[in-house]
Formats: C-alpha cells, structure tokens, sequence
C-alpha cells in the first residue's frame, strides 16, 4: 500500500513525464495504484498521488457502488483529443486535498486517445462520471488541481487551511 500525498505537498505539482514503453514496473505501479485508490476508496488516482511522476492514471467507476461490480482501467498517457462545448458540474474532492468538496464546471463528454496496458492506443469517449473523473485525473498529471478551478478566495482558503495543517504536522490519515 502506497502513501497518498496530501496538499500543500509541492509534488503534487510537478508535470508527469509520459511512459516510454509497457514494461514489468509500468504493470506493477498500476496494481499499487488500483490497491491504494481502492483502499482510500476512490475511482480514481494519477501515479503523482502516490508520487510516481509518470502519466498513468487508473479508474473504477462502478466499484463505488460496492455492489461488487468492478470495472478496473488504466489509461497511459492519456490526452483528451475532443472536449463538448457544453458543460457539466459535479460536487468533486480529491484524495489529496482531504475532507474538501467543490463545484468544478468541465466539458460534459470529452474524447480521450491512450494506451491501455496492453501497449495499444485506444481512443474512446467519456460522459458523465467517467468524463468528470478522467479529466479530473488528467489534470494530475499536470501539476492542476480542482481548487484551481474555483473562485480565488476560496482557493486561497483552502491551500492556507492545508498549509497550516502542515506545519502543526498534522498528517490526514
Ligand atoms: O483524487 C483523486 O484523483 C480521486 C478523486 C477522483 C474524482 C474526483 C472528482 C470527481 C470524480 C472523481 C476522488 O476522490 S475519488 C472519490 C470519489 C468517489 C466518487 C465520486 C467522486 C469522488
Ligand atoms: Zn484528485
């Protein structure tokens, strides 16, 4: 199990470098990032959150439901491709910025080009959650957070409650 960083961590800023190739160690980050977003529980997680600055991303969003579906996918070196004019809300919070929510506006159906685990390069559209999460999670990989999508001052409140947090070495557990 791999420790997920919280904010301010600067880490979590950092621009992901893209994976050159498949190998064994790609594979096995992946199952310790599908083990440690399950047990935190999410639906999704980016390498840097457990600082691993390469762009891999993995995603379940049926498991949420706990109604024992699961529907594992990992997505490397994803880029959206297309994006909807038309927008969509969604309440997000982030494994890295704990016990915060927000409402982030993105496109609502966005078209994404990857490769799978596999080493072949899909392209796919996504709406809905998946939409909201892989954008989410594509932001990840560079260096964006969804507090940079809210109003300044709440931004602003929310970096100095983490920062404070911080420095009286309060680690979220
Ligand atoms: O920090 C992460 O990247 C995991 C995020 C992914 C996510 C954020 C916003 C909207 C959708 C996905 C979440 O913390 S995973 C927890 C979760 C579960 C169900 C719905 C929304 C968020
Ligand atoms: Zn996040």
């Amino acid at each position: 199990l791999r420790e997920i960083i919280i904010l301010p961590d600067k880490r979590l800023r950092e621009i992901s470098k893209p994976v050159a190739e498949v190998t064994p160690e790609i594979r096995k980050l992946a199952d310790d990032m599908f083990e440690s977003m399950y047990e935190a529980p999410g639906i999704g997680l980016a390498a840097i959150q457990i600082a691993e600055p390469v762009r891999l991303i993995t995603m379940d969003i049926v498991r949420k439901e706990g109604n024992g579906k699961s529907d594992p996918r990992a997505f490397i070196n994803p880029e959206i491709v297309g994006a909807s004019a038309e927008l969509n809300v969604y309440e997000e919070g982030c494994l890295s910025i704990p016990e915060y929510y927000a409402e982030v506006e993105r496109p609502k159906t966005v078209r994404i080009r990857y490769t799978d685990l596999d080493g072949q390069v899909k392209e796919e559209d996504a709406d809905g959650l998946f939409a909201t999460c892989i954008q989410h999670e594509i932001d990840h990989l560079n260096g964006v957070l969804f507090v940079d999508h809210i109003s300044k001052l709440k931004k602003a409140m929310v970096v100095r409650k983490f920062e404070k947090a911080a420095k009286r070495g309060i680690k979220y557990v």
